[in-house]
């Protein structure tokens, strides 16, 4: 599948990647140009260098990414000739389906190959799609990728209308996959596909929820069982490199650094505040002291006056509870990486229907007749 070589080489099938919106697939052809708004290239530059590179234009307008095609960027890449299937829906439908290597597969119709491609390539060369499309101009198209992509061998597709024709193989497939307008009318069809010696499944794509509630109808009357629709949904994570939050510790250690530096500040006030009347009080005694000198004999002492002086309490070193020892707060990581959702869910392509083709062990006349239920095997 593809080119596996390390270098671009003439003919390989590249996916150019100038932006997330703009990825496309080129051929590499000698003697054509490649322009675009990043710039202006020729195929033969592009010649030998391995895969992966990003390639400077020759006008010097910009640069491009030269990548090799997997299923996964060929469905973002690949020209539309119809709605596709993209890769949430892809992954999911491979999964319930119980796609693996070697599985033999069904789908319908083929459109524009998004979904064949990713099924080639979990199949591998020991197992089978069979691909089925009406519109024969698409039909050819796909043919042309698939031989071009190197998938011919594992995938068949065949022009015909599913719904009144029928598919072209019988109790042979694992899976069925119907992404077609009508799907209720190939259920009976894919029924007859589907092999009979082990439990099979079936998934129907549609759109909207009528189609869905005709599908199911038609496959409760095919004996299907194990009904269950889905609807796949993207929600967006964006990644942001955001300042780490600080740990516990340390907003603790903040808080008790605030208090601290408040009580300070606190007992600096009352220290000053007491040292100032403290001085006031004693400038009073001093003038009240000289006064009474004066006024009195020299015979007066004054002892009491002395005994009275007020005797200030420093304050300003009083312990506060709080201590704070740095060497034993962990520094914070600068930035983390944080992933925020995205409010908003996108990403409504369709309703995936899927359910079970169980074998009917021991058929009676009645199962024969299609009323009994399928026991498990
Ligand atoms: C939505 S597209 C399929 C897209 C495809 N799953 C992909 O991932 O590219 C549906 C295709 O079914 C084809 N189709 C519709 N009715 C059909 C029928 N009865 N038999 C075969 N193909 C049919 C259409 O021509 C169209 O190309």
């Amino acid at each position: 599948m593809w080119s596996t070589n390390r270098q671009v080489a003439a003919g390989d099938v590249v996916i150019i990647w100038q932006t997330r919106e703009l990825i496309q697939p080129l051929l590499i052809t000698p003697g054509k140009d490649f322009n675009s708004r990043f710039g202006h290239y020729k195929h033969v530059d592009f010649i030998g260098i391995p895969y992966g590179s990003k390639v400077g234009s020759r006008n010097g307008k910009g640069f491009i990414h030269l990548l090799r095609p997997t299923p996964e960027l060929w469905t973002m890449a690949l020209p539309h000739r119809t709605q596709i299937l993209y890769l949430a829906d892809i992954a999911f439908i491979t999964s319930w389906l119980d796609i693996r290597r070697g599985s033999r597969v069904i789908e319908a119709g083929t459109g524009s190959g998004s979904f064949s491609h990713s099924v080639a390539r979990t199949i591998g060369s020991t197992g089978h799609l069979y691909s089925y499309e009406f519109h024969e101009a698409r039909a050819d198209k796909a043919r042309e990728e698939f031989v071009r992509h190197g998938i011919e061998d594992i995938v068949t597709l065949t022009h015909r209308n599913v719904c009144k024709d029928g598919f072209t193989v019988e109790n042979s497939v694992d899976s069925v996959f119907l992404d077609l307008p009508a799907p209720w009318d190939a259920v009976e069809h894919a029924k007859k596909a589907l092999r009979k010696d082990c439990p099979t499944r079936i998934c129907c794509f549609s759109p909207c929820i009528e189609q869905v509630l005709r599908t199911v109808n038609a496959l409760n009357d095919a004996g299907f069982t194990d009904i269950t629709m889905y609807e796949t949904l993207l929600r967006p994570h964006e990644v942001q490199h955001l300042p780490a939050p600080l740990p516990l510790s340390h907003i603790i250690d903040k808080l008790k650094k605030m208090e601290q530096n408040r009580e300070e500040k606190r007992l600096r006030q009352i220290a000053n505040a007491s040292k100032r009347k403290r001085e006031d009080d004693l400038k009073g005694l001093e003038a009240d002291k000289r006064a009474r000198t004066e006024e009195s004999s020299a015979l007066e002492d004054n002892n009491d006056q002395e005994g009275s002086t007020f005797q200030a309490t420093p304050l300003a070193s009083a312990n506060v509870g709080f201590a704070t020892d740095p060497s034993q707060v962990e520094a914070p990581p600068a930035k983390v990486n944080l992933a925020k959702a995205s409010p908003e869910v996108r990403g409504h392509t369709s309703y995936l229907t899927f359910a079970r083709l169980v074998p009917i062990s021991n058929p009676t006349a009645e199962n024969i007749e299609g009323d009994a239920v399928a026991t498990s095997s």
